[in-house]
């Protein structure tokens, strides 16, 4: 595995870098132009995507097939969840400054999505789906303000229908067809929570919640399903019905890319691995090869050990 230099930031950030959602994803004239086809889900070209003044993702270069299964390691702070955060559209990357003889030359940022590099994020937004307690709204794991006390009297049909608006709650002014009925209380189906339609999500357990964020994420039956630590706050039952969950997905062609702390969690389908750190990533290869323990202790900087239970690895 490749040794890490101390993080080296190319680019000096100034405001002038970062782009503004209207402009999604780059200015006119700063990238290349649309280049792949519909068959990939994402394709990353030199990117860097800063919070705050850190910049926190560095030199990305990824490519996924749509359809495709990936899981995405690495110890915490690495920038798994910018990562994901960068694929929804919620972050951009930067852009080189230009004319500054001072630095480097640094080629322009390259994201397509499905093929393309421009889109309107709503109609982006009906392509995947996302389950992510950063973007979770209603069905939040987290304490509810006062606009999700609101949202905790939703029941678990309802946040699901609000998914279709990336709302928070069904607002009284949201227009809900029959047929984005049937298809929520399909999404409801298909991760067997039919049972929790009629619940309030304040009444829910984490578990629960998590199901209908899932659910959530299924409405516009994407074909590709984002998951950043969906196992978080489930307990053991829970968790086994998340992992069927995922392989009925895949088995439905639903490409999964997976966050995850816990080997546990990867479903045997998923065969192609992201390792993460310091916001780089460091591998890109197949399971066999990188979920072995010389590998993990490396990345995590302490033993790791890696046991196999069937087709279901764990580690301690
Ligand atoms: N608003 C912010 N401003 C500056 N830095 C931030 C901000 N939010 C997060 N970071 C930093 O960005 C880095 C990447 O965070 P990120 O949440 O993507 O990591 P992660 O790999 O998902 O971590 P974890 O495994 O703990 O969930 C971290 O070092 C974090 O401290």
């Amino acid at each position: 595995m490749e040794t890490l230099d101390p993080m080296v930031n190319p680019f000096t950030l100034t405001k002038d870098m970062s782009v503004t959602p209207n402009q999604f994803p780059f200015p006119s004239g700063t990238s290349a132009s649309s280049s792949s086809s519909e068959d990939h889900f994402l394709e990353i070209r030199n990117v860097y995507v800063a919070l705050g003044d850190r910049v926190v993702l560095q030199d990305l270069n990824l490519s996924i097939r749509a359809g495709e299964h990936v899981a995405i390691l690495g110890p915490n702070g690495c920038g798994k969840s910018t990562l994901i955060r960068t694929m929804n559209c919620e972050l951009y990357p930067l852009i080189p400054p230009s004319g500054d003889l001072s630095q480097p030359t640094q080629p322009a940022p390259h994201i397509s999505i499905f093929g393309r590099n421009r889109w309107d994020l709503t109609e982006l937004r009906k392509r995947f789906g996302i389950v992510s307690d950063s973007l979770a709204g209603a069905v939040s794991n987290r304490a509810p303000d006062s606009a999700g006390s609101t949202a905790a009297k939703t029941t678990g049909r309802d946040a699901v229908l609000a998914g279709f608006f990336s709302a928070s709650t069904l607002w009284p002014n949201l227009h809900v067809t029959d047929e984005m009925r049937e298809r929520a209380d399909e999404a409801l189906a298909r991760i067997h929570a039919t049972k929790l339609a009629g619940q309030r999500i304040g009444e829910m357990s984490a578990g629960e919640k998590r199901r209908i964020q899932i659910a959530r994420a299924l409405v516009h039956r994407p074909r590709q399903l984002l998951l950043d630590e969906p196992s978080n706050a489930l307990d053991l039952a829970a968790q086994r019905n998340l992992r069927e969950s995922m392989r009925t997905l895949m088995r439905d062609g639903v490409g999964l890319i997976l966050v995850t702390h816990h080997l546990a969690d990867i479903p045997p389908e998923i065969d192609r691995v992201l390792l993460m750190k310091q916001g780089r990533i460091i591998a890109d290869g197949p399971r066999a090869e990188l979920l072995t323990g010389p590998v993990l202790s490396e990345l995590f900087q302490t033993e790791v050990r890696i046991g196999m239970d069937d087709v279901w690895l764990h580690s301690w």
